[in-house]
């Protein structure tokens, strides 16, 4: 089923069209890679799904974004709109404060007090990013004191605790080692069928292994949205293959 549809979407920052008219159906509760070479729009497509770029200047957007069958900038409630699409960032971002409160704070912010039930959101959060074992008894420690990789999983599990429905995700392993990637890979496979998630990648050794659909993007056009094994294997558009054998890019 699709959670998120896309119609006819333009983006312009001033006089520059960096998104030439996107249409995708992204599916609920899989994992979708967007793949494509530098400045061909896949972050500023990604921050669209939960308006990240209403914060840059001189942007206008043209077309239709909708989840779950509401146009997302036709509602004023942008709140609520990035409570159910949450965002993980290329570098680990913890908040300078401990482990606990990096989880806590945005439920906090929406009002939860109740120690007890923080204190079940922090650790089913944490849990759910994998990083639980770890960290469990050092909570109240700074999190910048955790290596990149867990403090990417903190970043994914301050996410997961605003209980968000799509979880963006921009380069989440661009930052990290070779075992912490593996680590967020394993992570991501294990939040699918709970979540549904979007993720741009340079890596496409990384959709390959982690994606069920991949979306090709070049010069703000998607260029082909297929089945992962289908683009890898067998794309239909000349640019994709000549993009995935490393023709170009
Ligand atoms: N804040 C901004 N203001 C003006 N132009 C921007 C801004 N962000 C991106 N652009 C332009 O929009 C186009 C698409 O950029 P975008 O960052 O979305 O591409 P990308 O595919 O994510 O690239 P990369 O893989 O290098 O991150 C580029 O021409 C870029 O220069």
């Amino acid at each position: 089923m699709s959670k998120i549809s896309v119609k006819n979407l333009e983006l312009y920052y001033g006089d520059n069209k960096a998104l030439k008219g996107i249409d995708i159906d992204i599916d609920e509760n899989e994992v979708t890679a967007f793949i494509g070479p530098s400045g061909c729009g896949k972050s500023t497509f990604l921050r669209t799904l939960n308006r990240m770029n209403d914060l840059i200047d001189n942007v206008k957007i043209k077309g239709e974004i909708k989840i779950d069958g509401e146009d997302i900038y036709k509602s004023d409630d942008v709140i609520k709109l990035r409570t159910k699409v949450g965002m993980v960032f290329q570098k680990p971002n913890p908040f300078p404060m401990s482990i606990y409160d990096n989880v806590a704070y945005g439920p906090k912010v929406h009002g939860i007090k109740d120690k007890t039930t923080l204190d079940k959101i922090v650790q089913e959060s944490l849990e759910d990013a994998a990083i639980w074992n770890e960290v469990k008894d050092r909570l109240r420690t700074s999190a910048l004191g955790l290596s990149g990789g867990q403090q990417q999983r903190i970043c994914i599990a301050r996410a997961i605790a605003m209980k968000p429905e799509v979880i963006l995700m921009d380069e989440p392993t661009s930052a990290l080692d070779p075992i912490s990637t593996l680590k967020v890979e394993e992570l991501i496979q294990e939040m699918k069928g709970k979540y549904t998630i979007v993720i741009v990648t340079h890596n496409m050794q990384q959709a390959a292994r982690i994606s069920d659909k991949t979306a090709f993007f070049l010069s703000g056009e998607l260029v082909e949205f297929d089945d992962t094994k289908t683009i890898f294997t067998n794309p239909k558009d000349s640019r994709t293959e000549d993009y995935i054998t490393g023709r170009f890019g």
